[in-house]
């Protein structure tokens, strides 16, 4: 059966200890909806200033409106520092300039960046035959060189001499992504990416980690997929371990971990919060009979039945 989210904030509450992130200044990319949003609303109720950012301004106001709601609310119930999501510059983090000016605005007016998830991101679905090189190159521009921009900017303009920690939203390749070769290809690269930074950075106290999710619903996301969306709902979903897709929060309280001092010898990790389907067999994709293909020394017969 599948599992109705309810997305009214007030039926959830974090784990962690309140005031956990009074007086830090975190950026959220994409935080203005679906994982991102959930990201954002955790840290501010947790005491942190949330910057969000992405394209669309119009919807991170309307959502930061929401979430500041919420977060005012839980703050007043249980005492803590009240934390606040505020929003940055139309950002494309696929710009490098866009990217430069969004992180200077958060040293300009919050005077520190200390944290940072690269959440924004996305690709549709589409074969490798058909997928056009601009279409591959727009998926690992946004996905992989878009992170690359916004952990360089952040490290050069604050991290580099004030240390931090940097979460990065990536999603289950394990097996490969059929239909998603740009998406899985990308995804794969910010892993690789972050293992390399958590080195270099390692002396400037800078921890890189990644979260990989399962398949999480959130409603935006759906949408984007069309009949591939009814497709994770009929064929996948009872396929998963789990017989259920992740929450928001299930991916948030995650990603909050690793930016926590809780994670303070946690570097270049990559954690999946997937119900145990990367180490279970999901049929993304029908591979039709492959009987005709020829076969390389002695078949048993009974192997080819
Ligand atoms: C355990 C298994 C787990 C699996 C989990 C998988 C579930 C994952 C869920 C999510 O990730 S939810 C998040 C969903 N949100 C999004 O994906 C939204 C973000 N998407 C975008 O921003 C864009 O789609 C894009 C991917 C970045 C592309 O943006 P852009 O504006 O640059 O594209 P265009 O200029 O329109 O096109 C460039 C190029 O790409 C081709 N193209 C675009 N869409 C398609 C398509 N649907 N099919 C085929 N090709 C497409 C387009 O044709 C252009 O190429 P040319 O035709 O000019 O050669
Ligand atoms: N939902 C799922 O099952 C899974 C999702 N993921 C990943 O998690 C992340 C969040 O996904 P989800 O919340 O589901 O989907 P959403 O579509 O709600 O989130 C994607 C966010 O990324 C932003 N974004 C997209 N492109 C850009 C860009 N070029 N520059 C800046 N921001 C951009 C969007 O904002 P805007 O349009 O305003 O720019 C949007 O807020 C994505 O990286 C997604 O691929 C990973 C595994 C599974």
């Amino acid at each position: 059966m599948i599992m109705a989210v309810d997305t009214t904030p007030t039926r959830w509450q974090s784990v962690y200890r309140p005031s956990l992130f009074a007086g830090k200044v975190a950026l959220v990319t994409g935080g203005g909806s679906g994982i991102g949003r959930s990201i954002a609303t955790e840290l501010g109720s947790l005491g942190a200033t949330v910057v969000i950012a992405s394209r669309d301004v119009d919807k991170c106001n309307i959502a930061a409106k929401e979430m500041n709601q919420y977060i005012q609310q839980n703050c007043s119930d249980h005492g803590c520092s009240v934390g606040k999501v505020v929003v940055g510059p139309s950002t494309s983090i696929r710009d490098e300039d866009q990217v430069n000016n969004l992180i200077e605005h958060i040293i300009d007016t919050y005077k520190a960046l200390h944290l940072l998830v690269n959440n924004a991101g996305g690709q549709f679905v589409c074969s490798a035959e058909e997928l056009s090189s601009k279409g591959f190159q727009a998926v690992v521009n946004t996905n992989l060189t878009g992170t690359f921009h916004v952990c360089r900017a952040a490290f050069e303009n604050y991290m580099r001499d004030n240390g931090g920690s940097i979460v990065n939203i990536t999603l289950g390749n394990r097996n490969g992504m059929p239909n998603m070769v740009h998406s899985g290809a990308a995804r794969a690269g910010i892993e690789n990416m972050s293992i390399t930074l958590s080195q270099e950075w390692m002396e400037s106290d800078v921890r890189v980690n990644c979260v990989r999710p399962g398949i999480v619903f959130t409603e935006s996301g759906f949408e984007n997929y069309g009949p591939a969306g009814d497709m994770f709902l009929e064929k996948i979903l009872p396929a998963m371990p789990a017989k259920r897709f992740a929450t928001p929060e299930e991916i948030s309280s995650a990603v909050v971990w690793l930016l926590s001092e809780g994670a303070s010898y946690v570097t270049g990790s990559v954690v999946s919060v997937d119900g145990g389907s990367a180490f279970h067999f999901l049929p993304l994709i029908d591979i039709e009979d492959t009987s005709h293909l020829p076969v390389y020394g002695t078949l048993p017969r009974k192997a080819k039945l």
